[in-house]
């Protein structure tokens, strides 16, 4: 069976209307690009076709090329020629047609599917489609021509913005940048568009080929410039990364050697990086964030998510507020209680200042904020508790406070309504222990600020109804979070995948590594801010709290170092006390502290250990491993008692709520980019020198063992074990 195609039919007007038909985006897959040149050389052919729309089928123009063949073609030895789909279809056949043409766009017209669009002699999109070219996202650039045609539609400037940010354009912004040429209302997309192709053969309107524009583009002198520019901010912005570099070499070279052999160029660059290893980590990426709402035994049982039309959220704390504001961000209905009216007031003030931020930096109107504000409703009882369909628990960590606020909501609330926690560290068969709702209490773990951070943690317990748990994914999307279902434990998944980071760097400096070059090295690697750093944002009260639980439930791996709490006792409690392990100015710019080595060696001394002189001069490459090694550790042990439903879960946790780089693939995808034998050979020799803290777990020594990937499915590593 192939995959998609066009459809050509030819109305009494003598337009042809070519559809790209391929569930659900229409994207472009091989079968697709073969069929529409196909259709594009019968129209060319046939006496009674005078002019070609091209449009998508059920409102959505093409999500672009097919991202599922990457795979194949990664793997193909052999490869078609360079610019066969560039220029052999989308330039000598569709721009080159000897019959006009004119893109009808509605829904979207994205990567591939803007090139073909582009490649028509006009388009006419709907106001609200989205129109981009987010190839980079994917870790390649452009393929189907877009790196030449679009800064030759919107200017260099617009063209680059919107390839190195991969960020879409509206249809409206589309027709005043010229990238489309008229807005039309969905139901009279496809007739307007037939008229526009015949009033431009009767050169009532002008026949473009946006490949030879000269108008847009900027003389070669002024082009090299605004061109070094952009790539200075790439490099800054994306040090470890190359393609954004070749997508700007393509343009440049396109604006001095002409169009054609700007497609040339980079039909050849794209070859090279289809196969490039970020090209393959980002794909991994896209498809894993997808995935993570495919929980089997969960979403494959046909429940339909019920609606939930209000939601009540007690605590509004930095957490608490954060939720409120993304819940009524999307139209969600919010009832913020608190226990008294100053700390209600200082909630609701909360929100309104997150709104307000937007609206300072311009992304969102001030009428936008008064309706996200009129959503919002405070309260001091649980009187308006009756009819919401969802509460959120987001108090202080207290496990009897918790139980009571949660027997106290099956009072209240109605018996369909889900029971929501946000704790990250109780367990929530502890805060459900004095209900009888076990089955709709679930952990609802947000990551701060809760408005921002686009991870939601859904915490299953053993008894939380396959119901409740697709409610609340189906809320996630609503609220355009990225959900991963995991289990009940210390932790979750990406709290405990987080803590073997700060340990790993605790026992390194203890034993005489150099506490800022990890970091440094850290960052370099791709992780926003280095285990030190980073404690320092958190603060050192949770860092101690958060340990506290570590060493009770896994005191036989947990690193127990001084250096924070000695560091505490000093009032240096990170950032907010403007000294922890950096000292920070007021503008929050972090520098080292020579003191530092003060508490270093009593923190060393109370250890019990000396400085080893291997770990002073550590390489790159082992800091990277002696930190991550650890946490890739604990990652199998949370598949292993099955914490996560599988390895993709936890790249997308690692990537979204650590930090990790995305074009790495993800914790798990990275570390079997290096191999389980080598990490568990890593791990196993640290052990011997360092101590319990490294030893490598049995769900990595078995797949060492056989050398089976540490992402292969339980059932598929089992029949190989
Ligand atoms: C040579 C060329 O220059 C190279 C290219 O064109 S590369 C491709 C460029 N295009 C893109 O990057 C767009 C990628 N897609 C997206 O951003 C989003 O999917 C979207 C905006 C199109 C739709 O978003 P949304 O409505 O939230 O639905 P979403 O869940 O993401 O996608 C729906 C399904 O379509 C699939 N899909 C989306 N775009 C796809 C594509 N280009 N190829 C293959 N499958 C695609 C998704 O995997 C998903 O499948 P699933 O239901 O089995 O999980």
């Amino acid at each position: 069976m192939g995959k998609g195609r066009t459809v050509l039919e030819v109305g009494h007007d003598g337009v042809a209307i070519i559809t790209i038909v391929n569930p659900p985006v229409n994207s472009l897959s091989f079968d697709v690009l073969h069929s529409l040149k196909e259709s594009f050389d019968e129209a060319s052919r046939r006496d009674d076709v005078k002019a070609i729309v091209v449009t998508g089928a059920k409102g959505k123009f093409s999500g672009g090329f097919d991202i599922s063949a990457f795979g194949g073609i990664q793997a193909a030895k052999e490869r078609p020629k360079p610019g066969w789909v560039s220029i052999e279809i989308i330039t000598d056949t569709v721009e080159a047609s000897r019959k006009p043409s004119v893109a009808a766009i509605d829904g979207l017209a994205l990567g591939g599917g803007l090139e073909v669009a582009m490649a028509c002699n006009a388009r006419l999109s709907t106001p609200t489609a989205q129109l981009g070219l987010p190839e980079l996202q994917l870790g390649i650039i452009p393929g189907f021509g877009g790196t030449q045609r679009l800064p030759r539609l919107v200017g260099l400037t617009k063209a680059l913005e919107m390839m190195l940010t991969s960020k879409p354009v509206k249809g409206q912004e589309a027709h005043s940048l010229g990238l489309v040429d008229g807005l039309v209302s969905a139901d009279e997309l496809v007739n307007t568009a037939r008229k526009w192709a015949l009033d431009i053969l009767e050169h009532r309107r002008p026949w473009v080929a946006s490949l030879y524009k000269t108008d847009k583009i900027e003389p070669l002198g002024e082009a090299r410039e605004i061109l070094k520019f952009a790539r200075a901010q790439a490099r800054k912005q994306a040090p470890n990364l190359n393609h954004p570099l070749v997508c700007i070499d393509v343009i440049e070279q396109g604006i001095a050697s002409g169009p054609r052999t700007g497609l040339l160029k980079e039909a050849e660059a794209f070859d090279g990086l289809v196969v490039s290893d970020t090209c393959k980590s980002l794909v991994h990426i896209f498809f894993a964030q997808r995935g993570t709402t495919k929980v089997p035994g969960i979403t494959d049982r046909g429940l339909v998510p019920r609606k939930v039309k209000k939601v009540a959220i007690l605590g509004g704390g930095l957490m608490g507020s954060g939720i409120a504001t993304a819940l009524i961000l999307s139209n969600c209905p919010v009832i913020l209680k608190e226990v008294n009216q100053k700390f209600l007031d200082a909630g609701v003030n909360r929100v309104k200042a997150n709104l307000q931020s937007r609206v300072k930096k311009g992304k969102m109107s001030q009428e936008k904020f008064e309706k996200a504000m009129s959503l919002l409703k405070g309260s001091l009882d649980y009187e308006s508790f009756k009819d919401v369909d969802m509460v959120i628990e987001a108090v202080i960590e207290n496990i009897s406070l918790k139980q009571q606020i949660f027997a106290d909501l099956e009072k209240y609330c109605p018996p369909h309504c889900i029971l929501a926690s946000n704790t990250s560290t109780i367990d929530l068969n502890l805060i459900g222990q004095k209900t009888k709702s076990q089955d709709r209490i679930v952990g609802a773990h947000f990551f701060s600020p809760a408005h921002v951070m686009p991870l939601l943690e859904i915490v299953r317990t053993a008894h939380t109804s396959p119901q409740i748990i697709v409610d609340v994914l189906d809320i996630s999307k609503k609220i355009k979070k990225t959900p991963v279902v995991v289990g009940n434990c210390t932790g979750f998944a990406v709290n405990r995948m987080f803590f073997p980071y700060t340990q790993a760097g605790l026992l390194l400096v203890e034993r005489g590594a150099n506490l800022y070059q990890i970091d440094r090295v850290i960052t370099k690697f791709g992780m926003p801010m280095g285990p030190f750093r980073l404690a320092d944002l958190v603060g050192f009260g949770v860092a101690i709290a958060t340990g506290t639980q570590f060493i009770q439930n896994f005191p036989e791996r947990t690193y127990k170092s001084m250096l924070i709490p000695l560091l505490q006792e000093d009032k240096r409690a990170g950032e907010t006390t403007r000294k922890g392990f950096y000292l920070y100015d007021g503008k929050r710019k972090a520098s080292p502290d020579p003191e530092l080595n003060n508490y270093i060696e009593k923190a060393r001394s109370i250890s019990g250990v000396s400085v080893d002189p291997k770990l002073v001069k550590l390489s790159e490459k082992d800091i990277i491993e002696m930190i991550f090694f650890p946490v890739v550790n604990e990652a199998c042990r949370v598949l292993d008692e099955d914490i996560a439903v599988k390895a993709a879960d936890l790249d997308i946790s690692a990537v979204m709520g650590m930090g990790f780089p995305p074009y790495r693939g993800g914790l798990m995808f990275w570390a079997d980019t290096l191999g389980s034998k080598y990490i568990h050979s890593r791990l196993e020799k640290w052990s011997e020198l360092y101590g319990g803290f490294f030893k490598p777990c049995n769900y990595l020594a078995a797949r060492a063992a056989k050398g089976i990937p540490l992402s292969a499915p339980k059932d598929q590593a089992m029949s190989r074990l």
